[in-house]
């Protein structure tokens, strides 16, 4: 079966898609930020006057522990990611951005692709992921609710 599906509990998609797509085994992951349930980014802050700090590390860790979220909730975890890309708004993060994958990933983990895009659709967004992960039916929880 395939079919799409939206978690429970977290950030909800700013437009008419799923947090995932299941095509039999494999398991789409939409472009994933660090954006919170409540519409807060983490590793972004603004003060009183707009100045923003904005942290590679900690929207980074985000960004996988939101994905790890997502495909609990399809069954698998990262272990089963069989692909990552990865949209920076400035190669000048790729440091901070690889430091923080590597916890989480290493060589025999995931075929990876990193660019650098204009913009990404948050101003206080330095980077997103996407990725595909290999989560056979069977080991489905059913946790998902389908759309
Ligand atoms: O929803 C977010 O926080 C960031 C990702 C958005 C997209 O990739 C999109 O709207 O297509």
């Amino acid at each position: 079966m395939d079919d799409a599906i939206l978690v429970e509990g977290k950030a909800r998609p700013r437009g008419r898609f799923p947090h995932l797509r299941r095509a039999g085994d494999l398991v789409f992951v939409s472009g994933t930020s660090s954006r919170r349930p409540d519409g807060t980014f983490a590793g972004a802050s603004a003060d009183a006057m707009g100045v923003t700090d904005l942290d590679i590390r900690e929207q980074t860790r985000a960004v996988v522990e939101n994905i790890r979220d997502l495909l609990e909730a399809a069954g698998g975890g990262l272990s089963d990611v069989v692909s990552v890309t990865t949209y920076l708004v400035s190669m000048n993060d790729f440091g901070g951005y690889n430091e923080v994958y590597g916890e989480y990933f290493d060589e025999t983990g995931p075929a990876r692709t990193t660019v650098a895009v204009h913009q990404l659709p948050h101003p206080h967004l330095l980077i997103e992921i996407s990725c595909v992960a290999h989560i056979p039916q069977a080991t489905r929880t059913g946790k998902e609710g389908g759309t």
